[in-house]
């Protein structure tokens, strides 16, 4: 008797699903067809969003940026491709891509990229501590603005007081740096032990817990707390509670409003308690430019006493692409921008905007625009025109504030146009908003 041969369809469905490996298909057309789950969360994006838009829609702003649409193009595949990106969450991601043709009786008929997420290995191999080969110190950070000397001093008096503290911000403003330097302020020469919450699990956790008991003292780093699921959130909270009366330091950090991760319920509320005896908020790069140049300053001058290069600095055209560039990644973007620049200089003292990668001189070029923040939303009908250009008007009006950190007559300036023509576009948005 013949034996059927089992639908193996259901199976591959769930595996799609279910797999750690990010799956995007997309078809002749460039139009997503499969987009799993891990590739959702790695990007950030939902299915829906992608499935009514062609790849090609997506990014026809930067389209040698997709090595999908690269691979429809030339019908071979483009293996092994390490990317660090920070994504629709602002999340910083690093991934290692394959992306495959797909055949049909020798025929195009679409590609496949399959992306593995590695960047919790990542953070374990990149080190800042030995990056900078010397134990960080708060006179390690670049503090040039108000706010990051605000930052500094508060941390001062935490590692002064060794209050637990959690520190708060976007990915890349530099918290881990600041939990070395609060650790050395206190415990130089303790050890110190990070839990990298993105991706961790049960088994780690309770590892922590051993090390914190084995150790006894020195410092405890719980890096993105909220991004732990709730379930690991509480085995955190019973594992820092046993210990809260040992002679352990306990850090840990949160990307956004720790008030509104409450009420979203993304943060235990217990786990928050435990951590913030004192907060503190290191702003995003963009609200404190008086931080950049002095950093790019201090990066050349390690670069040449590490390296014996000559570069000192950036032509004026490359000073102001930066300075008007919104850094999503905040320092460590720029600190991987530099790295990439600097590992393809040889006798240059300038940098110059030719030497600026492709990716960065288009980001740049764009400000703070992305492809997508132009795009018709799927679930929205189409808008009449002078709607549409309202709501460019304010998006637009609303980023050129954003970038020049809420003052009035700098962002005038960027626009061309006198501040008080701003103002009055300003307050008729708010009224509009208002009366809507
Ligand atoms: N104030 C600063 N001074 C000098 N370097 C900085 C500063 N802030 C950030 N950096 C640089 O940026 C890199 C990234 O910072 P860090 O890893 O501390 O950010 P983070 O806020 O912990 O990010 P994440 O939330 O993604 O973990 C550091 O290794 C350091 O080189």
């Amino acid at each position: 008797m013949k034996q059927q041969k089992p639908d193996l369809a259901p199976f591959y469905k769930f595996a799609g699903e279910h797999v750690a490996v990010g799956i995007h298909a997309i078809d002749s057309k460039g139009k997503t067809i499969l987009y799993n789950r891990k590739m959702r969360e790695i990007e950030g994006f939902d299915f829906e969003e992608l499935a009514d838009r062609s790849l090609l829609d997506m990014f026809r702003f930067d389209q040698t940026q997709s090595t999908l649409l690269q691979v429809l193009t030339s019908g071979t595949p483009i293996l092994n491709i390490k990317q660090t990106y920070w994504n629709r969450k602002g999340q910083e991601i690093t991934t290692i891509n394959d992306s495959y043709p797909v055949y049909e009786d020798g025929h195009l008929i679409g590609a496949i990229e399959l992306a593995r997420d590695v960047t919790t290995l990542e953070k374990v191999i990149y080190q800042p501590l030995k990056k900078y080969e010397e134990p960080i110190t708060f006179a390690s950070l670049t503090a040039v603005s108000t706010s990051m000397k605000t930052v500094i001093a508060r941390a001062q008096k935490a590692a002064a007081a060794k209050l637990p503290v959690l520190l708060v911000g976007e990915s890349g403003t530099g918290k881990e740096l600041l939990a070395e330097a609060i650790h050395s302020a206190h415990a130089s020469g303790l050890p110190m032990h990070i839990l990298y919450c993105h991706g961790t699990d049960g088994r780690l956790i309770d590892a922590l817990g051993e090390e914190i008991e084995r150790m006894q003292h020195g410092t405890i780093y719980c890096e993105r707390i909220d991004l732990l699921p709730r379930a690991l959130q509480l085995q955190l909270l019973e594992v820092v509670e046993r210990n809260g009366a040992s002679d352990s330091y306990f850090i840990a950090s949160v990307g956004d409003d720790p008030v509104e991760l409450i009420a979203s319920d993304v943060l235990v509320k217990d786990l928050y308690y435990f951590f913030a005896a004192m907060t503190i908020k290191v702003e995003p790069l963009r609200y404190r430019k008086e931080d950049l140049l002095p950093f790019i300053d201090d990066y050349f001058s390690r670069h040449r006493m590490k390296v014996g290069s000559l570069v000192r600095g950036l032509d004026l055209e490359v000073e102001k692409l930066f300075l008007n560039y919104n850094w999503p990644g905040n320092l460590k973007e720029l600190e991987l921008l530099l790295d990439e620049i600097t590992s393809l200089i040889t006798t240059q003292e300038t940098v110059t905007a030719d030497m600026l990668p492709h990716h960065f001189q288009y980001k740049a070029q764009g400000g703070s625009l992305q492809a997508e923040d132009f795009l018709v939303r799927s679930d929205k009908d189409l808008l009449p025109l002078e709607e549409y250009l309202q709501e460019a008007e304010m998006y637009y009006l609303q980023k050129a504030m954003d970038l020049n950190a809420g003052n009035v007559t700098k962002a005038a300036h960027a626009l061309g146009m006198s501040r008080q023509n701003l103002q009055y576009r300003l307050r008729k948005i708010k009224k509009n908003a208002q009366s809507t």
